[in-house]
């Protein structure tokens, strides 16, 4: 059951980049150093290649149970290993949702039989995420649930949603919330802004999701629970966040691989597969974005991973559903458009897509001896075309399809054991 990781450049998510062998042995990380030789190990060769803490993602849909058609725990997280993530927390907007025990416990249990990487499962913050009754949160965390969201149906009512922080700081639960303001995005299906008045589309002003940041923040603050807002997308609530943060407000914060790279002009074709919630945005709100990551306002990359079916996309753009199959591109993209570019370093991208978000979720990821092998080995060079066809994932929505792309997964290895590995079947790697 050993496994050596050879000549590979370990980033180990504590701070060091360095040229070493990874021993593994029944899941754990035995050692790091130069030159491990040890009879009878499964060897990997990763000369010119990255050794990193496999990716984190803390925001997925696998809509099982309900939307199978869209998606299952297995697809997902074949999807997931297939991105280099060897965790993913996973929405609660199932069918049921997860918003009691008894769903908690049915999502662990496939995950634990058909799952391919770790489900964390995250548990609504009201029944059936209408917004009016909130769930039993300490049976949910009991069950297991690593945070409380209603993602995609905001809680309007500011009064219910305090009562929610008061209980969530009291059973000391993550809060995550997708910022959005009904009452202000309306009909509306792209970024609201020179674009959407050229092509006729109703537009998602900014302020939709500043005005309900800012709310949210104010509530945190009174409240002193553990806020973490989804997917943001404007420079404005960059501004908020940071202000936030200064003032010690206890909140993170995260964005997509899409909404850092992809504006509103994309939309110019009319392509369902640009539509999600938020909106794709301006070159403006994309330089904030990335100006949030790097002075640590936003604290994590999470894909929002939202696997649709091709007659929920195959209608005009206003009928189309929002969302972006995301977890097989996310690496690439970031790669691509940010590290390649000089933007950031892949140092950062691991802090971003595996250090932080564990940390959020309150799991441990990093490459340390003693530590669970949870790594993913990456080529930061080779150039592909995506080509949604081939996505594990039932959600073949991404407007990534076509794009050439650099960076690859290699292998996927969850506790030791061997997940995915591209172009060679698994069967064949001895482990
Ligand atoms: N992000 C999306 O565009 N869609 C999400 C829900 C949501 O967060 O709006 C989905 O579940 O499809």
């Amino acid at each position: 059951m050993r496994m050596i990781i050879k000549n590979g450049t370990v980033i180990d998510g504590f701070g060091s980049e360095v040229k070493a062998d990874i021993l593994i042995d029944y899941g754990i990380i035995k050692a790091i150093d130069k030159n491990i030789e040890i009879s009878d190990a499964v060897v990997i060769d990763a000369t010119g290649k990255y050794v990193l803490p496999g990716f984190v993602d803390m925001h997925t849909h696998l809509r099982q149970p309900g939307f199978e058609e869209k998606e299952t725990i297995k697809t997902g997280t074949e999807a997931a290993a297939a991105g280099g993530y060897t965790t993913v927390a996973c929405m609660p907007n199932t069918n049921p949702p997860i918003d009691n025990e008894i769903v908690v416990e049915y999502v662990k249990s496939i995950a634990q039989r058909e799952g391919v990487v770790k489900v964390l499962p995250i548990g609504a913050m009201t029944k059936g995420m209408k917004g009016e009754e909130i769930t039993e949160m300490a049976k949910l965390k009991k069950a297991g649930t690593v945070a409380l969201s209603d993602d995609g149906f905001p809680i309007m009512s500011a009064g219910l949603m305090k009562r929610i922080m008061t209980y969530g700081k009291m059973y000391d639960l993550l809060m995550i919330t997708h910022c959005e303001d009904k009452t202000l995005s309306g009909e509306g299906v792209m970024n609201s802004g020179v674009i959407s008045t050229m092509i006729g589309l109703k537009g998602i002003p900014h302020e939709a999701e500043e005005v309900m940041l800012a709310r949210n923040i104010i509530l945190a603050k009174s409240t002193g629970v553990r806020l973490h807002i989804a997917h943001i997308s404007t420079k404005g609530s960059v501004e908020l966040i940071k202000e936030a943060k200064e003032k010690g407000v206890k909140i993170t914060a995260e964005v997509t691989p899409h909404n850092l790279t992809l504006t509103d002009e994309a939309v110019y074709n009319y392509d369902t597969n640009t539509k999600a919630y938020p909106p794709l945005r301006t070159r403006e709100d994309i330089e904030a974005l990335i100006e949030g990551l790097k002075d640590g306002t936003i604290d994590a990359i999470a894909t929002d991973h939202a696997p649709h079916t091709k007659d929920d996309k195959k209608v005009p753009y206003d009928m189309a559903a929002f969302g972006i199959s995301g977890l097989e591109t996310a690496f690439s993209v970031i790669n691509t458009f940010l590290v390649q570019k000089g933007k950031i370093n892949m140092k950062d991208l691991v802090k971003y897509m595996s250090i932080n978000p564990a940390n959020i979720l309150g799991i441990s990821s990093g490459i340390k001896v003693g530590a669970t092998a949870d790594i993913v080995i990456v080529d930061p060079y080779e150039e592909y075309v995506v080509d949604k066809d081939k996505f594990k994932s039932k959600g073949k929505n991404t407007p990534f399809h076509g794009m050439k792309l650099k960076g690859v997964v290699e292998y996927t290895i969850v506790e030791g054991q061997i997940k995915y590995a591209r172009d060679r079947k698994i069967e064949k790697i001895e482990v």
